[in-house]
């Protein structure tokens, strides 16, 4: 990651609320719910993510942090258009010069970007794969609908990305639902490479598997980094995962950023008491 660059993604004042919102909340600076909520106590409206700001450079991975319901699924989701947003900006390199709003893009426009630009893996595995269509054909469905109609080239093309993410060549036409949980994240990893994106987001992509399955698809995803540059950005729940992989973490609590920088700075100093919280508790 070199900073000097421009920015892969840039976002500004990504909000989404869950309800219609009220005076108290609207102006108030933070939600003023209790000590753990980010709904608010007049009119119920749940403050899901609140004026999010960041960037995102060419091949970094950026971490988000935070406990259950502090708005980083919400956060990915909108980013990858499973959710409108309330409110905000996203613009990417590479897409109408960096200028457009995709938030403020048209359907089309979205699915174009979702084929071509990004790639999203779900923590749970049936949200990014269809279960019964063979690994290949999973494949195959994101190339088609990004245009490659060779037949020949796609199966290629198929069967290099399930070499990269170790499925064996015997097992491409097997269904995902034959695999292990592991092997599951590795086909849609593969699957969200296909048209290599320059940008890929990781919902909890670790949350439920073993140890040693964890492992292996953490030191996935740092290869393909490495080998690929593909900016990434990476939820996760767990300090450690965030430790392996970010160069730079978000720390977000109640749908707020409360804390942002290099994640060795944040590990070693954290500034923020809830961030310090976190640290203690990974030690
Ligand atoms: N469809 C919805 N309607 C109302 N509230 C929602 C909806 N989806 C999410 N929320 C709320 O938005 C907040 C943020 O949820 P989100 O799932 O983004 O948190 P999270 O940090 O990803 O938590 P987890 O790690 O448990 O998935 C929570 O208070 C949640 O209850």
């Amino acid at each position: 990651m070199k900073q000097s660059e421009a920015p892969l993604l840039r976002v500004e004042g990504l909000t989404k609320r869950y309800g219609a919102g009220c005076e108290r909340c609207e102006t108030a600076e933070a939600v003023p719910g209790g000590e753990s909520e980010n709904r608010c106590p007049v009119c119920g409206t749940v403050w899901a993510c609140r004026n999010i700001r960041f960037h995102l450079y060419p091949g970094e991975i950026l971490g988000v942090v935070g406990e259950s319901g502090s708005g980083k699924s919400t956060l990915v989701k909108c980013l990858y258009f499973d959710e409108d947003v309330t409110a905000g900006r996203m613009t990417i390199a590479g897409y109408k010069d960096g200028e457009a709003n995709l938030f403020a893009e048209f359907a089309q426009q979205k699915r174009y970007i979702r084929n071509h630009v990004m790639g999203m893996v779900y923590q749970n595995p049936h949200l990014g794969l269809r279960m019964n269509v063979s690994s290949s054909g999973n494949i195959a469905e994101k190339l088609i609908a990004a245009d490659h109609f060779h037949v020949g080239a796609i199966r290629e093309r198929a069967s290099d990305l399930l070499q990269r993410v170790e499925i064996p060549l015997s097992r491409m036409d097997e269904p995902p639902r034959n695999f292990s949980g592991g092997m599951q994240q590795r086909v849609q990893i593969s699957k969200a490479l296909a048209n290599n994106p320059p940008l890929l987001l990781l919902d909890e992509v670790t949350t439920g598997l073993d140890l040693s399955v964890q492992a292996k698809v953490l030191d996935l995803i740092r290869t393909i980094q490495r080998d690929l540059r593909v900016g990434m950005i990476v939820v996760s729940h767990d300090l450690g995962v965030i430790r392996m992989l970010a160069d730079r973490t978000m720390v977000m609590r109640r749908g707020a950023i409360v804390e942002h920088g290099l994640t060795d700075q944040i590990l070693e100093d954290p500034q923020h008491p809830y961030t310090q919280l976190l640290v203690h508790s990974l030690l």
